[in-house]
């Protein structure tokens, strides 16, 4: 570093590094350093590193706000390296804390330690061999000083270009933008005025890694995350241990068979209400057997045989079985019974089972009506279909499993997550309380939905809680909500009050989470939930009546509501899954 001003390519020429020749291992881990055309030196590895891996913990050299303005130091080649550091000064990373490139969708972490003037570096997911670490100097990219380019392994070719959904910006600055805007031909500095800063002494000064910018999207309220002017929650909050998971047990070789999972079935997803209407306008009519009945005693024989004889499948459940209506030939009111649909059973079929069930039912003459397919998902439905045919009301439906197609990792992660709120109940039961327990992760990166629009979640957050109502005596500390309280003061404190959000929105309450939680949520967390940006909810009990996803509410996918999220039902083993009722029964009006 030779103290003068330098553009990104001629820093890159001035390197002694060959592009095609890797450096040797300089650090524990046998990380090098390799350069490429247009990024100068990075950070590579040979070798797989796990999520979690302190990669290094840098010292830093401060320099003041005032040392830092006094000397011009932004025009220096430090501009390119320092940190924004608390006070309005910066920090020139010494070790491997300079060298990392920026990716928007970084592998690795840094959180300052001011207490102990050095970065630490971890490893935000699994590191492949041969990946290049990076980090993310700025969540939005339109503050960079030069024109992002390369193979970023975090992916940042993939993001690079491309518009950033959900941030509220569009395009970035190229290089050229900001030399024009400052009127200095080839010069690497960026405009100084928009790269966030600590304090307002540093607020024309330039640092690599800017603080968040004082810049939300208009739909997100800001973040309740520390920053300088805000004070650090008081509400004790503990980061609870990992989840008994490892992503290096469920990877399955080639030709290999996939490990078994203890336990596991698969789970269900609840279905929404704007996903149903949207169903049921395909759906339209079903035609159904019925018999009309009108004495009392062959009513209950029809019901009976109905019972035994024709079980209600998934494509009838939103049918009540008996409807007082019009009989079709007479016009006169009578009692119909409905027994299977037409594709189950012909008519002759039918005929002989009830002749044969009971004698007095030799001559019912069942007859073919058309039904509505499927259940009312509004009040306006209601009142067309049930005229029809009286159907339920349920704004949510369970659609049978999309998780068997899962990799055997995110259904073990997902297992482990159901194993540690079963404790974390047991654990409430013994104190006195309610038995719910919920735990809220981040999900590792490879069980992410490898989409553009999805916003990484803050790395390594994560929180349980319990009910409290009955020793806090208070009829609002549900679990859920108590969880979500944890996740908002473990934002206010180092390490996730120093961590740079990876896009605008990262760093809310519960964006891009999961939330897993023993038994369905009530309305009032389940909107707590929408709130926070939840991503996805597991739960293991259903509570049909004060339930907020499979009752009529549907609160995870509608379409009048503005955040929608997967809302998953596991199954388990019928044994497991009983005794666990059994042992964590709670009464089912009592709201959760
Ligand atoms: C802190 S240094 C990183 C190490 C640097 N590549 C070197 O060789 O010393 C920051 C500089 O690296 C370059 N750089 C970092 N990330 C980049 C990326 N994604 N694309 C292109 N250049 C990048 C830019 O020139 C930037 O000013």
């Amino acid at each position: 570093m030779n103290g003068q001003a330098t553009s990104s390519s001629s820093r890159e020429d001035s390197t002694d590094v060959d592009s095609s020749v890797e450096r040797h291992a300089i650090n524990p881990l046998g990380l090098h350093l390799r350069s490429q055309p247009g990024r100068g030196n990075g950070v590579f590895t040979s070798t797989l590193i796990s999520a979690g891996t302190l990669i290094e913990e840098s010292p830093v050299l401060l320099i003041s706000a005032e040392q830092w303005e006094r000397g011009d130091m932004q025009k220096t080649i430090f501009g390119e390296y320092g940190f924004c550091w608390s006070g309005g000064g910066q920090a020139i990373g010494l070790g491997l804390a300079s060298l990392f490139n920026h990716s928007p969708r970084p592998n690795v972490n840094f959180i300052r330690q001011p207490a102990t003037s050095t970065i630490r570096f971890v490893a935000a997911r699994t590191i492949q061999p041969n990946e290049e670490l990076c980090i993310c100097y700025s969540a939005d990219e339109s503050k960079l000083w030069f024109t992002p380019s390369g193979q970023a392994g975090a992916g940042a070719s993939e993001a690079l270009g491309k518009e950033k959904e959900g941030d509220g910006r569009s395009g970035r600055k190229t290089l050229s933008d900001e030399t024009e805007s400052l009127g200095q031909e080839g010069s690497r500095s960026p405009s100084r005025s928009d790269t966030g800063s600590l304090s307002s002494a540093s607020s024309s000064s330039y640092a690599v890694y800017p603080t968040l910018p004082d810049r939300r999207p208009l739909d997100m309220p800001a973040p309740l995350h520390s920053g300088p002017s805000r004070p650090v929650s008081t509400v004790p909050a503990v980061l609870c241990p990992e989840l008994d998971w490892r992503e290096e047990d469920w990877v399955v070789r080639k030709g290999g068979t996939e490990p078994e999972i203890p336990g596991w079935s698969e789970v269900l997803r609840v279905k929404g209400p704007a996903e149903l209407e949207e169903d049921a306008e395909d759906e339209g009519m079903l035609d159904v057997w019925v018999v009309s009945v009108d004495d009392s005693k062959l009513t209950r024989l029809v019901l009976d045989f109905a019972k035994e004889r024709c079980p209600i499948d998934h494509r009838m459940r939103h049918l009540k079985r008996v409807a007082r209506r019009e009989h079709p030939d007479t016009g006169e009111p009578t009692t119909l019974i409905a027994l299977c649909a037409t594709y189950d059973s012909t008519l002759p079929a039918l005929q002989t089972a009830l002749s044969g069930y009971h004698p007095s039912l030799l001559d019912i003459q069942p007859f073919r009506r058309s039904v509505p397919a499927s259940a009312a998902r509004s009040a306006e439905q209601l009142l067309v279909k049930s005229p029809i045919w009286p159907v339920s009301y349920a704004a949510g439906t369970l659609k049978i499993s999309d998780s068997s197609s899962w990799p055997i990792a995110r259904k073990a992660w997902v297992h482990a997550g159901i194993q540690r709120i079963i404790s974390i109940a047991r654990d409430a039961k013994a104190a006195g309380e309610v038995p719910v327990g919920t735990f809220v992760i981040s999900p590792p990166e490879s069980i992410w939905p490898q989409t553009d629009a999805f916003i990484p979640p803050t790395p390594f957050l994560r929180a349980s809680a319990t009910d409290t109502r009955n020793t806090a005596s208070h009829p609002l500390k549900h679990a859920a909500l108590n969880c979500i309280r944890q996740i908002a003061t473990l934002r206010t404190q180092p390490p996730f009050s120093e961590m740079q959000p990876t896009r605008n929105g990262a760093d809310y309450l519960l964006t891009s989470l999961t939330l897993f939680i023993t038994h369905e949520p009530c309305v009032m967390c389940c909107m707590a939930l929408l709130h926070s940006r939840v991503r996805e909810v597991f739960y293991i009990f259903p509570r049909k009546r004060a339930g907020g996803f499979e009752s009529a509410f549907g609160v995870h996918g509608r379409k009048d509501l503005n955040h929608r999220f997967d809302a998953w039902r596991y199954v388990g083993k019928e044994g497991e899954v009983a005794a666990w009722k059994e042992e964590l029964e709670i009464p089912e009006d009592l709201a959760l």
